[in-house]
């Protein structure tokens, strides 16, 4: 898929970034959330009747979700505004692209699970971006050999790798969440439709993005589904017909996060309408981490008041819960009045790109000051002098090319490599960006 970018910028190209020419006022309508489109898509797919699904948003991630349902037999209509999911019987004897999106590498091989339920064995196979090859896939991939499926990865743990159903799974399954939240999610999608139901039991020491899996229980109970959760690592689903009908998505308050940093860098205010009463989007930390690092916050009815004057402030915050904002928030740590330290993130190295290496290297490549720990960044600030114009790499990772950007309001030069990447996630970001600062996308 191609970004919507400005005329004369191809995907490939080099993006000068835009500078504010005066303090911001903006106000910034956010398409949805990639995480609960693909939830409500996934879980139409597996329900009992047609769902209708507004504010769905259009990107790579989503796109390569409903081109995985199709796959798999599910009529999918996204022809207009409102999209329809009719589900139907899951049949296997199919290829699936994962892209590099981890919720269709991580959320479709569950649902393989079904696709056996009418004698129909046909395996499943799935593959991806070169990136998407190392992304960690191994403990799920276990959870559904125990689960009963067949599972070829010749030994890798990764994409790509063969799926087949099984005659009947059992009722319970451990996973080590801790190098992603999506297993767990993933296993959680499917089991309301399997014969028993499913508890899900997590082994590992550590269990990041927290939100996620709350956000996947709070859809699953929205759709009729019982789940109990006894203690911090297990999950029981007991089985159900899910039934959803009409769903409306959220704005992806993660996509929201690099605007309102632009608040904080360039000073002003920038308004983000749609923003939700109650959510378990990860974004919904923005208010109070851009707050202590010297905005001002405030919702007013549905809309998201961030002002700033052009002091960021550095921080200490634990991100384990909300790993998908730290490049945004490692952005602002860049040019911070002194020094932050972001803790809890190891687990980013097995995002669309090694992250904390990506975001040490492009902070020392505009010239300022980041290290990165196994578990940890931290940043000395802002040098004196400011960044340097540098041409920014972005890694096929849609959250470094919005970080670069939030550099790019105080460095004059600095250029974005390959800034179509944003497609993942949110395809018009280039335009929506020159719109912020009031100039020509
Ligand atoms: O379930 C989801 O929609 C997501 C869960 C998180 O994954 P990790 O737990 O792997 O960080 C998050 O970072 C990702 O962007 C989306
Ligand atoms: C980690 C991310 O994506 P994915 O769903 O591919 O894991 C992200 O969007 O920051």
């Amino acid at each position: 898929m191609t970004a919507s970018l400005p005329v004369g910028v191809g995907p490939d190209e080099v993006w000068p970034a835009p500078v504010p020419s005066g303090p911001l006022d903006a106000t910034v309508e956010v398409p949805g959330s990639k995480s609960l489109t693909n939830r409500f898509l996934v879980l139409a797919a597996l329900s009992n009747g047609p769902v209708h699904i507004r504010g769905g948003l259009r990107s790579r991630d989503s796109s390569l979700m409903i081109a995985a349902l199709r796959a798999l037999g599910v009529w999918v209509d996204d022809a207009e505004a409102e999209w329809v999911v009719t589900p139907g019987p899951l049949a296997g004897g199919t290829h699936i692209d994962c892209g590099l999106a981890g919720t269709v590498m991580r959320f479709v091989p569950p649902m393989v699970l079904l696709a056996g339920a009418r004698g129909d064995r046909r395996p499943v196979t799935f593959d991806g971006d070169e990136g998407a090859r190392v992304r960690p896939m191994g403990p799920l991939l276990e959870a559904l050999r125990a689960l009963g499926a067949t599972v070829d990865d010749d030994g890798r743990g990764t994409l790509p790798f063969t799926v087949t159903p099984p005659a009947t799974t059992p009722a319970e399954v451990e996973v080590d969440s801790s190098a992603s939240s999506q297993f767990v999610t993933a296993l959680l999608l499917v089991a309301p439709r399997l014969t028993h139901g499913l508890t899900i039991r997590h082994t590992g020491e550590t269990l990041p993005s927290l939100p996620h899996i709350d956000m996947t229980c709070e859809t699953l109970r929205s759709a009729g589904i019982r789940v109990d959760q006894p203690d911090e690592r297990t999950w029981i689903v007991h089985p159900g017909e899910i039934q959803l009908r009409e769903v409306r998505v959220e704005p992806d308050l993660s996509n929201a996060g690099p605007f309102m940093a632009a608040a904080l860098v360039a000073g002003g205010t920038v308004r983000i309408p749609g923003w939700p009463a109650h959510t378990t989007q990860p974004g919904a930390y923005y208010p109070e981490l851009l707050t202590r690092m010297g905005a001002t916050c405030a919702l007013d009815g549905d809309v998201m008041t961030v002002t700033g004057d052009g002091t960021v402030h550095g921080i200490e915050a634990d991100l384990s819960p909300a790993g998908e904002i730290t490049p945004t928030i490692a952005a602002l740590c860049a040019l911070a009045d002194g020094g932050s330290q972001l803790t809890g993130i190891g687990h980013l190295r097995g995002h669309e790109t090694d992250r904390l290496a990506a975001i040490a290297t492009e902070v020392e490549r505009a010239g300022g000051r980041c290290q990165a720990g196994d578990d940890s960044l931290s940043f000395g600030g802002l040098p004196p002098a400011g960044l340097t114009p540098a041409v920014m790499e972005t890694y096929h990772d849609h959250r470094m090319a919005t970080f670069a950007a939030i550099l790019g309001l105080v460095t004059p030069g600095l250029h974005v490599r390959h800034v179509g990447t944003v497609a993942k996630t949110m395809p018009d970001f280039p335009t929506m960006w020159a719109g912020m600062l009031g100039q020509e996308g």
